[in-house]
């Protein structure tokens, strides 16, 4: 096929997803998807296998552009950028902020511009989508210079729901108008209030760490459980940085297995112990979320869990039957919807408008 092609990278903790995308007068329409695993050690892999899946699945097309999740803006970034090498040194400093993201985001912009050096790169953040939210929703209660710094909830999966936020408004007009919670279950999970449409409040802070369990990471933690470990002999900060980020959740609670799929199909009680513990969890921050927002109208699962477990999702619901949430819609005063999302259309359309793609494709409408 002749035209001009896109391609997207989404680095998750648990795979790489590529999107390859047809853009067309400055819209990106896509193509092909495809996962891949990768180590850190694998990435630059990566790039030679996705230029090469580039050429099988779109071949004689002419590749004008790639775009980059990248999981952390902080507060340099409120919407995506061409990544150039001021907009590489801010991504950069953040890096110790997300270090189970952002380290994989910057090799693959790495590789890639020393596999292509004139390809034009974007970045689109996580974190941007968060921007919306009151001082009060990005405080903690620290000592005031300490926001001043940097220590505040910045949130993340920002892609995910701004790509939900936009399928409610042209859906479910009534609905993005109002109070909803949406539950981002995937390998790393949380939570978002959007009220009309916007973020107000979620349950990933500071790091990726906080909120719900997650496939690997513990989600919110009694900050003085964590100060007892590490003031315990022989305990090294990068031993306790380890086991928080891959070997809590659900896979440090059951010893079966992060995920879900295993979980449920095994027999061992520490299994559904840790499924029982994570529903509970999800439905005790869906709730207090709820406060912000002044109500529920509706609650969206989202992402491979969300999406693909309706056992987790009853579970949750159960737990919030006082809050009028029930699993079986005809019955349900909250409206409870699965939608799929789509983190690489968002990276898609926000390249298109980071690096003006109308007009390096010379198709401007
Ligand atoms: N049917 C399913 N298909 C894919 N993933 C599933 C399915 N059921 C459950 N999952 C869970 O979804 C997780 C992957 O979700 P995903 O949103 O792709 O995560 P991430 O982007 O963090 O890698 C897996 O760890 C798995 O536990
Ligand atoms: C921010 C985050 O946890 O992302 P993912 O779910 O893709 O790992
Ligand atoms: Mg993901």
């Amino acid at each position: 096929m002749a035209g001009d092609v896109m391609l997207t990278f989404n680095p998750g903790s648990s795979s790489i997803k590529l999107g390859l995308f047809v853009i067309d007068a400055g819209a990106a329409r896509v193509l092909a998807r495809r996962t891949v695993d990768a180590t850190p050690d694998g990435l630059s892999g990566v790039i030679a296998k996705a230029l090469e899946w580039v050429n099988d699945a779109a071949p004689g097309a002419r590749l004008v552009a790639t775009g980059h999740r990248v999981v952390h803006g902080g507060d340099e970034f409120n919407g995506p950028v061409a990544i150039t090498q001021n907009t590489l040194n801010a991504i950069e400093a953040l890096a110790p902020l997300a270090p189970l993201h952002q380290p994989q985001s910057l090799r693959l912009i790495h590789a890639l511009r020393h596999a292509a050096p004139a390809l034009p790169q974007s970045a689109s953040f996580d974190t941007a989508f968060h921007r919306s939210q009151s001082a009060a929703s990005r405080r903690y209660a620290l000592p005031r210079a300490l926001f001043d710094q940097g220590i505040k909830r910045y949130g993340f999966h920002g892609l995910s729901y701004k790509f939900i936020a936009s399928q409610l408004r042209q859906k479910h007009p009534g609905i993005a108008a109002g109070r909803v919670v949406v539950a981002h279950l995937g390998s790393g999970a949380s939570l978002c209030g959007l009220l009309h449409g916007v973020s107000r409040e979620t349950s990933m802070g500071f790091s990726t760490l906080d909120g719900i369990p997650m496939a690997t990471r513990s989600g919110a933690l009694d900050p003085g459980a964590l100060l007892y470990l590490l003031k315990q002999p022989g305990q090294s900060i990068d031993t306790v940085e380890d086991m928080l980020y891959h070997r809590s959740g659900l896979l440090g609670l059951s010893g079966v297995s992060g995920d879900v799929r295993e979980l449920l199909a095994s027999d061992a009680p520490e299994a559904r112990e840790a499924l029982a513990l994570y529903a509970l969890r999800i439905a005790r921050d869906v709730a207090a979320i709820a406060t912000t927002l002044g109500g529920l109208d509706a609650l969206v699962f989202t992402a491979g869990i969300g999406e693909n477990q309706p056992v987790v999702r009853d579970a949750v619901c159960r737990h919030l039957a006082w809050l009028g949430v029930a699993p079986d819609p005809a019955a349900s005063q909250v409206t409870v919807l699965v939608i799929h999302t789509d983190e690489e259309q968002v990276i898609a359309d926000e390249a298109c408008q980071a690096l003006c793609l109308s007009q390096i494709t010379g198709t401007c409408p």
